[in-house]
């Protein structure tokens, strides 16, 4: 799905990854985790191509990056759900058009009774009509998955989406997103979690990655 070959990146002359060579196969589940300031954020913007690496090839579903327009470039961050770390919305709007938005910018249909599966599925349909700031920690980041996933992309990436919510709620969202990997997405979650991560054993088979001396190394099975 997304490949990385020889990749490097840094800000301001400062490398944070330097030969990074590493496959997202399709339908695969991965944590990544690294101390804060490794650069989790950092990769998960290069798999959604926000940024482009400074030397190396990613490729993207099977195409090469450097052969990707602008056009191809807004098509393939249409395949790939982000869930970011500070979850923003627009405060005016009430949840479920927040969570339709990806959709109205495309101008494509919003279905409602889509849009109310959605909600179900993760548990806000009594706080459709609330807006952002009134929802709880939990309750934003579980909207957030849903804007991520209204889209129906392929890929889904989620920023320490567990950073502020308490045990229960860090179950919950690991459940709805090994449940959408079971439907064969290709998920990738960034957390320092490795409790988390240890409670997803039981739940998913999946990969750990972690990001030391700016490359990216599968973790041993002592987590
Ligand atoms: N736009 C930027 N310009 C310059 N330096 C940046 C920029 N974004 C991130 N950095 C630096 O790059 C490094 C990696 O940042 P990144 O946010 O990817 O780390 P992280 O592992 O996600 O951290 P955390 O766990 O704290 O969220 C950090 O040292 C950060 O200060």
């Amino acid at each position: 799905m997304i490949e990385f070959h020889n990749v490097a990146y840094g800000y301001g002359g400062r490398d944070i990854f330097s030969g990074l060579d590493l496959a997202l196969p399709a339908g695969s589940f991965h944590f990544l985790t690294g101390p804060s300031g490794a650069g989790k954020t950092t990769f998960l913007k290069l798999c959604y191509r926000d940024l482009e690496a400074s030397s190396g090839r990613v490729d993207f579903f099977d195409q090469a990056d450097s052969t990707l327009d602008r056009d191809a470039v807004a098509k393939l961050r249409r395949r790939i759900g982000v869930v970011h770390q500070d979850c923003q919305f627009l405060d005016h709007l009430t949840i479920s058009e927040n969570i339709a938005l990806p959709l109205t910018v495309a101008n494509r249909p919003v279905s409602p009774q889509d849009l109310s599966d959605l909600l179900v599925w993760v548990g806000l349909s009594d706080r459709a009509d609330a807006l952002p700031p009134e929802l709880s920690g939990g309750e934003r980041q579980r909207a957030a998955l849903a804007r991520a996933i209204i889209m129906s992309p392929d890929v889904i990436l989620a920023d320490e989406p567990t950073g502020n919510v308490d045990w229960d709620m860090s179950l919950r969202l690991l459940k709805l997103l090994t449940e959408l990997n079971k439907m064969g997405k290709t998920v990738v979650i960034a957390t320092h979690d490795l409790h988390l991560i240890r409670q997803a054993k039981s739940m998913v088979q999946a990969r750990v990655l972690r990001i030391a001396d700016k490359r990216i190394l599968q973790a041993g099975a002592d987590l």
